[in-house]
C-alpha cells in the first residue's frame, strides 16, 4: 500500500483498463520435462490493468480540491492503451514495468506506482477442411480458465529513474479434479469429529500460485530465454497433482512448490491459496467399474496457504515426493542430504 513521509496512505488510479494489443513480439521459453509449453505467438496480448500512482504532491488533491497535480485517470487508461502499442517485449511483467516507468519519467511529481495486470488468455484453435487440420492463427476463443496475472511495484529514485520495489507473478484460478489417488486420515479425532478416514476421495481443488524472482531482469525480458510462464507453472502442477498420492491438500502443495523451485532456479520465492472443494460422495463407487456418482460439497470449504523460499527448499527441511523422481532418489533421502538441488 502506497504511504506519504507521515505514513498516510495515498493513492489513486485506474482498474479495469482492458487493453488489447495484438502482435506482440512472440515469447519463447526454456521448456522443462512436465510441460509441452514453448511459448507463446502474442498474436493476441491482452490484459486487463490497474494502475495506481502516488506522491507527496498529490496531498492538495484531497485535502484542497486542488487539481492541479492530478493526472486525470481517464488520461491515465490512454497513457497505458498508447504504451500498449508501442511496447516492444513479450511478457507481461515487462509490458507493466515499460508502461509505469514511462510514467515515471513523464510525470515528476509522482513518486510511486503500483501496477497490475492479468492476462486476458486467448486460445489458439484447430481449423479444418479437406486438406486437414492446422492452427487457425487469426480466430482464437477467449479463455474463462485460469490466467496469468503479475503486480510490480516502482517508487522514483532519488538519482532520477526508477526503482522495481517489489514484484510477484501469479497463475490464478486453477480448478483441478483427480478423481482418484488422494486420501485423508490421521487427523485429530475428538468430540467434535465427524468426518471419516477417507482413504480415496474425489479431490477438486482451487489454487492461486503466485511466485517471484531471484532477478526481476529475467521476467521483463523474455530475450533472456529466463521467464517462467504461467502455463509452465500450470502444467507442473497438474503434472505434480498427477503422480503424487496426497495425504493433503497441505502436502500436495508443498509438492508442487519444490518441484517448481527445482525446475525454476531462477525463482526466489512460491506461495500457494487452495481451497478444498472435494466432491461429495453420493454413489459409492463400485469396485470393478470404479462408476461413482458425485455432487457439489455443501459449504463451508476449507482453505490453506503456504510458501516456500529457496533457502528453505536448500535446507532440506522439505523432501521432494519420490513419485516425482528427479534428484529423491531413496539413497539421497537416507543419507539425510538435501533433495533439491539449486
Ligand atoms: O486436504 C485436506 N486438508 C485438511 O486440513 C482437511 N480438513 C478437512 O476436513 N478435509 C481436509 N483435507
Amino acid at each position: 500500500m502506497m504511504k506519504l513521509r507521515d505514513g498516510r496512505t495515498l493513492y489513486y488510479g485506474k482498474g479495469d483498463v482492458l487493453t488489447y494489443r495484438t502482435y506482440a513480439v512472440p515469447l519463447v521459453v526454456a521448456p522443462i520435462p512436465e510441460s509441452a509449453y514453448r511459448g507463446d505467438a502474442n498474436v493476441i496480448f491482452a490484459h486487463n490493468v490497474t494502475f495506481s500512482v502516488s506522491g507527496e504532491a498529490l496531498l492538495g488533491s484531497f485535502s484542497e480540491g486542488d487539481n492541479s497535480h492530478v493526472v486525470a485517470t481517464d488520461s491515465m487508461k490512454n497513457f497505458i492503451l498508447r504504451h500498449a502499442a508501442s511496447y516492444g517485449g513479450s511478457t507481461t511483467e515487462g509490458f507493466l514495468a515499460y508502461a509505469a516507468e514511462a510514467f515515471l519519467e513523464r510525470y515528476p511529481h509522482i513518486d510511486e506506482i503500483e501496477i497490475r495486470g492479468a492476462r486476458l488468455p486467448f486460445e489458439t484453435l484447430p481449423v479444418g477442411d479437406a486438406a486437414g487440420h492446422r492452427e487457425s492463427g487469426l480466430v482464437f476463443r477467449r479463455s474463462h480458465n485460469e490466467h496469468a496475472q503479475a503486480a510490480l511495484e516502482l517508487k522514483r529514485a532519488p538519482e532520477g529513474g526508477a526503482v522495481r520495489t517489489g514484484h510477484l507473478c501469479g497463475l490464478e484460478d486453477v480448478q483441478l479434479i483427480k478423481v482418484s489417488g488422494s486420501s485423508f486420515h490421521g487427523f485429530i479425532r475428538d468430540e467434535y469429529t465427524t468426518l471419516p478416514d477417507s482413504y480415496d476421495r474425489p479431490l477438486l481443488i482451487y489454487l492461486n500460485v503466485y511466485w517471484r524472482y531471484t532477478d526481476i531482469d529475467d521476467a521483463l525480458d523474455g530475450a533472456r530465454e529466463r521467464y517462467v510462464a504461467a502455463e509452465q507453472i500450470r502444467d507442473l502442477a497438474q503434472s505434480v497433482f498427477h503422480a503424487v498420492q496426497s495425504p493433503s491438500i497441505q502436502y500436495l502443495v508443498c509438492q508442487i512448490g519444490l518441484q517448481l523451485l527445482t525446475r525454476f532456479p531462477q525463482l526466489a520465492e512460491v506461495r500457494f491459496e487452495s481451497n478444498n472443494r472435494t466432491w461429495e460422495t453420493v454413489v459409492e463407487p463400485d469396485p470393478l467399474t470404479h462408476a461413482g456418482v458425485y455432487t457439489e460439497p455443501r459449504p463451508p470449504y476449507g482453505f490453506q496457504g503456504f510458501s516456500l523460499t529457496r533457502a528453505d527448499a536448500e535446507r532440506g527441511d522439505f523432501q521432494l515426493a519420490n513419485e516425482l523422481g528427479n534428484d529423491a532418489g531413496p539413497e539421497a533421502q537416507t543419507e539425510g542430504k538435501p533433495v533439491v538441488s539449486p
